[in-house]
């Protein structure tokens, strides 16, 4: 590995003795993790090999084809680098949990964070996931969906298009663009992108970032600042203008010395000579200030593009919704059904009209006739009906379905729900003489097995 002098001269002066074992580090192959998916009914096998900073993260011994995976297209898990699950734990020692909350993680894609909030935030609250560029949106999009919670929106825009949504969060997340030398063992291209300039651009855009993000977080409101880099000007310098700046107290987390996360100045840094995991830096932030804040500054009464479903739509649907679900279920004017908790409904509408792109609640369907063509969403939904009818697969089988092709199984006429190893997959129509295979062409697995 052929690392810039700049950076290397850099990582000297800011680890002195401990710079040797940290450029060892970045020549050691680097581990592979995940994190399971506690939202769904998962078999965990045992592993003892886990991470220390979050329970539900562990070590493989080796990277599998994850492709391969039925599970991985399932939405069991999240192949997630060790170090970045840190913000689980900084979420359950600093937020309060006991209640609902509205959550906004403003530089979201590919979702290896926001699913993680999606895993620990109570029952009720609102989860906002926004990434501006598009392509990145729609595989965020599709993460989110895999994951299958039901409270999420998630948006495509600017951060200053959020303007005048004052007071609205309790919680924000800024995993920030970066220069990204934390990524150099993993990622050569991070190294080819790497210049003293680059540093100094992205630690101004973080600026930019945060500034236009703190009038959206609530008073008492808790702010997460990380970057996956090590250089002062995108991390403590940041935290140190953010305290001089604006109204925000830097908050401490416990971490047990033997996790081997090092305490700056202002925040907390992982090094791979001292942790299992990538370079990852966290600072969290308290605002201060009095009221709740409401955020209801647009006042919006309706959704756009969305109007109330038919009680016909809402019959055809009933089998497929898990019954103890307090749904509202919405229907576009392109005819495509969402079902969003009621919980989150005035959320969601106060947040739509700052969204000039956004996608909301879980796709259910489209009404065809009388009946509901289900969503390939829904089946990986938390809202699903437990009890639908559903085939189970075995391996070979389930890649066959993942790969799009005619699937071998039978089962009664009608929707059918696919699973593997319990897990719901999609959706598969039995015909008299075939079955149908409805799962999306843009999903499916294209590498050869
Ligand atoms: C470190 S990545 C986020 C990783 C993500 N939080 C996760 O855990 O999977 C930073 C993200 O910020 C986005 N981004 C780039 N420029 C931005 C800007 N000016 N404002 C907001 N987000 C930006 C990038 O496209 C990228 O997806």
């Amino acid at each position: 590995m052929q690392l810039p002098a700049s950076f290397l001269a850099l990582m000297q002066e800011l680890l002195g003795s401990e710079a040797g074992d940290f450029f060892e580090a970045l020549s050691a192959p680097h581990p592979t993790s995940i994190r399971f998916n506690t939202l769904k009914n998962i078999n965990r096998s045992e592993n003892s090999d886990g991470v220390k900073w979050c329970s539900d993260g562990i070590y493989l011994p080796e990277r599998p084809v994850f492709t391969l995976d039925p599970r991985f297209h399932a939405g069991a898990y999240y192949v997630q680098e060790a170090s970045s699950m840190l913000i689980g734990e900084a979420v359950r020692q600093l937020a309060d949990l006991s209640g609902p909350l509205r959550v906004l993680d403003l530089c979201a894609a590919p979702g290896g964070k926001t699913t993680h909030l999606a895993s620990i935030l109570p029952a009720g609250s609102l989860l906002v996931a926004n990434e501006v560029i598009r392509s990145r949106y729609q595989v965020l999009d599709y993460n989110l969906t895999k994951w299958g919670s039901a409270n999420k929106m998630a948006t495509s825009q600017q951060v200053n298009q959020f303007r005048g949504l004052k007071s609205f969060f309790d919680l924000i997340l800024i995993d920030a663009p970066c220069s990204g030398e934390g990524m150099f063992r993993k990622d050569p291209q991070a190294i080819a992108e790497w210049s003293p300039e680059n540093v100094a651009r992205c630690s101004v855009r973080q600026q930019q970032i945060l500034a236009d993000a703190i009038p959206m977080l609530k008073p008492n409101g808790l702010l997460l600042y990380s970057t996956c880099t090590y250089n002062d000007a995108e991390n403590t310098d940041n935290a140190d203008w953010l305290q001089q700046e604006f109204p925000l107290t830097p908050l401490p987390l416990n971490l047990p010395a033997d996790w081997g996360i090092a305490e700056r100045s202002i925040g907390y840094q992982c090094y791979p000579h001292r942790v299992r995991g990538e370079g990852f830096y966290l600072a969290a932030f308290q605002k201060s200030g009095s009221g709740s804040g409401s955020g209801k500054s647009k006042g919006a009464k309706k959704f756009k593009y969305y109007q109330a479903l038919s009680r016909a739509g809402q019959q055809a649907l009933k089998r497929f919704i898990r019954p103890d679900a307090d749904l509202v279920f919405l229907e576009s004017d392109k005819g495509q059904i969402i079902a969003l908790p009621e919980a989150i409904r005035e959320d969601a509408l106060q947040m739509s009209a700052y969204s000039k792109y956004f996608r909301m609640g879980t796709p259910v369907g489209i009404i065809k006739g009388k009946d509901l063509v289900p969503d390939p969403a829904l089946a990986l939904s938390t809202l699903l009906h437990p009890e639908f009818p559903r085939i189970e697969l075995d391996r070979e089988q389930a890649i066959r379905f993942l790969r799009r092709e005619d699937p071998v199984v039978t089962g009664p006429a009608g929707w059918q729900l696919v699973t593997f190893d319990g897990l719901p997959l999609g959706w598969v129509k039995v015909l008299k003489n075939r079955v149908n295979n409805y799962y999306p062409k843009e999903w499916r697995i294209r590498m050869s097995v």
